[in-house]
């Protein structure tokens, strides 16, 4: 393994395994620890649910994948945080990094949140989302990790002891011997500019031999060049059979999709306060999924003011890990039916999906859309999609159950 990536989230795990496999790497992605002995991989990806737990908590885990992933050979450590920089203000993002810097012994920390071909970037330190500031991008009302300011410095500096500097555009545009040059002051945290996979291109060359990168999957994108590869052959098995779509993610991209799709196939939009009390029936849900003709969407997915309403009615935390639960276990159950195609949107319910279904390894398949792959897992006739919250044309659960059919 040359290059191992710990993930704060589960599609974000996806999201970069994609660009390290399209990068010609072979991957593996990891939920966790795996129990069994890893693949022979270039790239391994830990995918860990860090994002949102306690600081400790995150730290410690982030810590032990780090060595695990430098017990299997990795060279270099990528810590993959969310391409609209989620966290807050008492971490995770900050106190990991420093952690793994510890870890690895890196004293300057290269940090790129950015990810272009989604519309994410970062120019003068401040995060773009799409056009518009991430402070309005609809990141704002995230349920758990509300971005209300675009100051990826400020952002960034209300979460480490460190120094946190800046290599601005116009450092970044004169190419790769400027940006390793200023890459080689003191110990800080360096947040750099990148709006385009030129950028990108050019950052990547700077970052050889650098033992700790922090960024979203767009920092991956010329990674794999700074390594020699072994293999480009992906590693996919598509599933024809039932498929299900199911959705926690509140994100803006995930509600226009979860309109377009209910135009064309059953759905069940779950309500809050019945799945607080117990209320829904997991028998009685497969039931129905399995009847039914085209894939069924069941979805959770609220807009801002209804989420609001509930995380008032009944606790932030509490109705989050109320309906991450729900969902892991209707998976669960789903997979004892026999379901062979499942999408997930959101990166917390994907998270939970996962780890309903005890899935430890996945194999990197072909592009769904930009930063989601679709995945399989070895011996189980399964094949999935886990859709970050903001990612994906409207189409998306249409086009993922196809391509989710494999090729044959
Ligand atoms: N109706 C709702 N009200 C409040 N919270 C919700 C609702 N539906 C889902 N959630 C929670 O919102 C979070 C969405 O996060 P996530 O799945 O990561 O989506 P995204 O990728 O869009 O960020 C999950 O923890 C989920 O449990
Ligand atoms: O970098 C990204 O935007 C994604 O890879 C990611 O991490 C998305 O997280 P969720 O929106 O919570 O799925």
């Amino acid at each position: 393994m040359k290059i191992g990536v710990i993930a704060d989230d589960f599609t974000g795990a996806s999201d970069i395994a994609l660009t390290l496999s399209e990068g010609g790497m072979r991957v593996a992605q990891f939920n966790g620890i795996p129990s069994k002995p890893p693949p022979k991989v270039d790239a391994g990806v830990v995918a860990l649910k860090s994002r949102t737990e306690p600081v400790q908590q995150a730290v410690a885990q982030s810590l032990e994948a780090c060595r695990w992933l430098r017990e299997q050979g990795a060279e270099q450590v990528i810590f993959k945080v969310c391409s609209t920089f989620d966290s807050t203000p008492s971490g995770n993002i900050g106190p990991v990094a420093e952690a793994l810097a510890n870890e690895v012994g890196e004293t300057r920390v290269a940090i790129c949140p950015t990810f272009p071909e989604n519309g994410r970037l970062l120019f003068q330190g401040h995060l773009f989302v799409q056009g518009r500031l991430l402070n309005e991008s609809g990141m704002q009302n995230h349920p758990l990790t509300p971005m209300t300011d675009p100051d990826i410095r400020r952002v960034l500096k209300a979460q480490t002891t460190w120094d946190v500097t800046h290599i601005p555009y116009a450092t970044v545009s004169k190419g790769s011997e400027e940006i390793r040059t200023v890459l080689q002051g003191p110990k800080a945290m360096v947040i750099i500019d990148a709006i385009s996979d030129v950028d990108l291109r050019a950052i990547a060359p700077a970052l050889k031999g650098r033992r700790l990168i922090v960024g979203a999957s767009g920092i991956a994108l010329g990674l794999p060049e700074n390594f020699e590869q072994t293999s480009t052959c992906p590693i996919f098995s598509g599933q024809k059979g039932q498929g299900v779509v199911l959705s926690g993610s509140c994100s803006r991209a995930t509600r226009a999709q979860i309109k377009c799709y209910k135009e064309q196939a059953p759905s069940l939009g779950l309500i809050v306060d019945n799945l607080m009390a117990d209320r829904y029936n997991l028998d009685a849900l497969c039931d129905w999924v399995m009847a039914q003709e085209a894939p069924p969407l069941i979805y959770s997915s609220a807009d801002p003011v209804d989420v609001e309403s509930a995380q008032k009615t009944f606790g932030g935390e509490n109705v989050a890990r109320k309906i991450d639960d729900f969902f892991a276990s209707l998976a669960q159950a789903l997979a004892q039916r026999g379901i062979e195609r499942l999408v997930v949107a959101g990166g917390e319910t994907s998270g939970a999906v996962t780890r309903g279904l005890g899935l430890e390894l996945l194999e990197i398949g072909p592009r769904i859309a930009a930063g989601v792959p679709a995945v399989s897992v070895p011996d189980l006739n399964l094949a999935l999609a886990l859709k970050s919250g903001n990612f994906g044309a409207e189409d998306f659960f249409q086009s993922a159950l196809d391509i989710l059919k494999g090729t044959e």
